[in-house]
């Protein structure tokens, strides 16, 4: 049936960033893709490409600005054909992909919780009265500010060590991050709990891991058919075409998660205002194959909703 299979002479080639998250996101297509068309691991090849957005770690993401900061090498390696796929965290993804260029297919999606991070708290809840909380998600900062106004925030970058070193040195107490990264790490004993999804609604795609390739290679595109999970895509549909209704992206606070019930599809959504004094949510039920229209409509609602001067972002 399949034409071309990948060789070890000519191995497909797979980009990515050079994260240790990133690295095993990668191994995790190759490992899928062999499985699905029993080829060796030397039919694959993993590139690491450096991104600007790794080489900068002493400023918040916001400050930096740009987009594709972690993503525009990476792309246009996939443009020029010195890599045949690229795999990405779905969570930082633009809503757009550059002309040429698809995204389309998602591994079965992972927790899509946030985790609780703290050497010596045991929850959200048990945090005391102004604790020092490390965050630099405009999200989660978000969030945080409208449930807890009497935290105090610094700025938190960087992998899961140099975040747990500055938490033992007590630059802070607790910090956030994605269930997701620390279970695909072997490290969610670094969760103190998971934060429930009505606590703390996630991040648009939190969770889902995708991958992009040329919209005119047409071999790719039946390779990546074999991998695609339909129920995690169905569900990205509705959140991805919230935040492109939202003109979001993973540097505004908005969450959203859709859940499927056999044929039908929940979505959540919510944006704040930055500073957390505000925060508009809103739901949407229907068929799971409405999904990008629950979503559209769901965004048109919070919109409407949204007083003006609301989205310091748009
Ligand atoms: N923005 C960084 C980022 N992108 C994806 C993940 C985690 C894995 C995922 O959500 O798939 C993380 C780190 C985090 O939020 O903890």
């Amino acid at each position: 049936m399949m034409q071309n299979l990948p060789t070890p002479a000519q191995p497909l080639k797979i980009g990515t960033r050079g994260s240790p998250l990133a690295l095993w996101q990668a191994h995790e297509v190759r490992r899928s893709l062999m499985a699905a068309f029993d080829l060796p691991e030397a039919a694959f090849e993993i590139c690491v490409i450096k991104v600007m957005g790794d080489q900068i770690l002493d400023k918040a993401l916001k400050d930096i600005g740009g987009k594709g900061l972690f993503t525009r090498e990476i792309e246009e390696a996939l443009l020029d054909g010195s890599i045949d796929i690229a795999v990405h965290s779905m969570k930082d993804m633009p809503t757009l992909q550059p002309d040429g260029l698809i995204l389309d297919c998602y591994l079965p999606r992972e927790d899509v919780r946030d985790a609780f991070v703290s050497p010596h708290v045991a929850g959200l809840a048990d945090l005391p009265q102004g604790a020092v909380v490390g965050s630099s998600s405009l999200r989660r900062r978000a969030q945080l500010r409208l449930k807890r106004p009497d935290l105090q925030l610094v700025e938190f970058r960087g992998n899961v060590q140099t975040r747990m070193k500055k938490l033992q040195d007590g630059v802070a107490v607790a910090t956030f991050l994605a269930m997701a990264g620390l279970n695909r790490l072997g490290m969610a004993h670094m969760a103190r709990s998971a934060i429930e999804t009505d606590e703390m609604l996630p991040a648009v795609a939190q969770g889902a891991i995708g991958i992009e390739r040329r919209s005119n290679d047409a071999r790719t595109a039946s390779l990546l058919d074999a991998i695609h999970d339909t129920p995690t895509g169905l569900r990205l549909n509705a959140e991805r075409a919230m935040l492109a209704r939202l003109d979001g992206s993973c540097e505004t606070p908005i969450a959203g998660l859709a859940t499927l019930d056999g044929a039908s599809l929940h979505l959540r959504g919510e944006i704040l205002r930055p500073d957390g004094s505000e925060s508009i949510t809103g739901s949407r039920s229907g068929p799971a194959a409405d999904a990008a229209a629950l979503g559209t409509d769901l965004a048109e609602e919070l919109l409407s909703k949204a007083p003006a001067g609301f989205f310091s972002w748009r």
